[in-house]
């Protein structure tokens, strides 16, 4: 494929899209409307077919002549339902041409032995004929160069035929003009009409495109978006509420258990001695203790709590509406559960404490900082009475 290859070129003489791939796309999109008014032409066809029989029998009588046409009449009007049964079963054959072509051109020989047998209505046949020929093209749509093969056969059989019967070239030759007019005036309205569908298509199909374009679009504003408000609201190195968020969801918490009458507890966990950890052990281990340290408390505590990284080893519990003995025994257990899950890193098992101080958020507290200065006392009360311990500071 080249760089500027156009998918939605059009091959103006057969008025189809160059494009194989995209022709096959279009025929697919169309498929439904082609076989429908493929049926419907069959369906007029066949009715056609045998309407003439009563024509013939009128001229006729019941005579051979009547019953070899009506013969063919009517296994010509089977082999169209038959046709339209197929075409029922199965759409796509309205657009896979050459089984189409080959009842199309099946279909004239019939008219061709009218000549022979009715000589008397020879002006009448090649009307009908005439006809049948600007029909192919309109109702027979999207196969427009195996529309162009029918109607050649057409009308190169009916010019021999008359030529057999005795017609002189003076005669033949205006009435292949004649018979050439309904075959170009079907050709060109049906290339209209192929080309303007084709040029709907190529538009609607821009059109799908774009709006892709914009839905893929949407879609990655959406999660930079997110992912920018992540960035935003959240500590790196845990990805526990960070300060920003924390303080946002510590008023709104507030407010809320203010205006339905609950209590809230902020905690304070610091680890203990995790300078050691981390001059022992290294700095990227230290990294590991805090995150082995932010799921423990992610795990342990309810969606509604909230945790945030405070500074450095320390991280911040919002408990709305829990009152400070049910803190005292969740804050408790939080401890124990540390305290029993060392951080395993590398055949090591490094154990892990923490001093938590907890306090309760009063009414006359003015700012989070007042309610975190007195729990922090609490957490240095705490660290000198050896560590590893829940304070209550009220
Ligand atoms: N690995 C790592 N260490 C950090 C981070 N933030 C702070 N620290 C370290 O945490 C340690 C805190 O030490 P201290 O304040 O003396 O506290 P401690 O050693 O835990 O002692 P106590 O709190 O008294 O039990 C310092 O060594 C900091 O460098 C971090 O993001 N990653």
């Amino acid at each position: 494929m080249t760089a500027n290859h156009d998918p939605y070129a059009l091959a103006p003489f057969r008025a189809e899209f160059r494009d194989a791939q995209t022709e096959k796309a279009f025929l697919k999109h169309v498929e439904q409307g082609t076989a429908r008014h493929l049926k419907i032409a069959l369906a007029i066809w066949a009715g056609m077919v045998l309407l003439f029989g009563s024509l013939d029998y009128g001229d006729l009588g019941l005579t051979d002549g009547f019953y070899t046409l009506m013969t063919m009449r009517v296994l010509q009007a089977v082999a169209i339902a038959c046709l339209i049964v197929w075409v029922y079963r199965r759409p796509n054959l309205a657009s896979w041409s050459l089984p189409l072509t080959l009842a199309e051109i099946l279909g004239f020989p019939l008219m061709f032995v009218i000549f022979f047998i009715r000589p008397d209505i020879a002006a009448w046949n090649v009307g009908v004929i005439c006809i049948i020929l600007i029909s192919i093209y309109v109702f027979v749509p999207n196969r427009l160069m195996y529309n162009n093969l029918v109607a050649l056969f057409g009308l190169v059989g009916t010019l021999v035929s008359l030529g057999i019967r005795g017609s002189e070239l003076a005669t033949l030759l205006p009435l292949s003009v004649v018979m050439c007019l309904p075959i170009v005036t079907g050709y060109v309205a049906s290339r209209r009409l192929q080309l303007v569908q084709r040029q709907e298509f190529s538009l609607l199909q821009e059109v799908n495109r774009s709006n892709q374009e914009l839905c893929d679009e949407i879609e990655r504003r959406k999660s930079l978006e997110a992912e920018l408000q992540r960035q935003a609201t959240t500590d790196p190195l845990t990805g526990l509420s960070n300060r920003r968020q924390y303080e946002m969801l510590f008023r709104r918490e507030r407010e809320r258990c203010a205006r339905q009458g609950g209590s809230m507890v902020l905690g304070i966990a610091d680890l203990d001695h995790f300078k050691q950890i981390n001059d022992t052990h290294g700095h990227d281990l230290g990294d590991q203790a805090l995150k082995h340290v932010a799921s423990i408390f992610l795990e342990s505590l309810r969606h509604s709590d909230v945790v945030g990284r405070f500074g450095g080893e320390e991280f911040i519990l919002l408990l709305p509406d829990t009152q400070m003995d049910q803190a005292k025994v969740v804050v408790e257990r939080l401890r124990e559960q540390l305290a029993g899950t060392p951080l395993g890193a590398e055949s090591l098992s490094i154990p892990l404490t923490a001093t938590f101080a907890i306090t309760p958020v009063r009414v006359d507290d003015d700012t989070i900082e007042d309610i975190i200065r007195r729990a922090d006392k609490g957490l240095y009360q705490g660290k000198r009475e050896g560590r590893n311990r829940v304070v209550v500071a009220a």
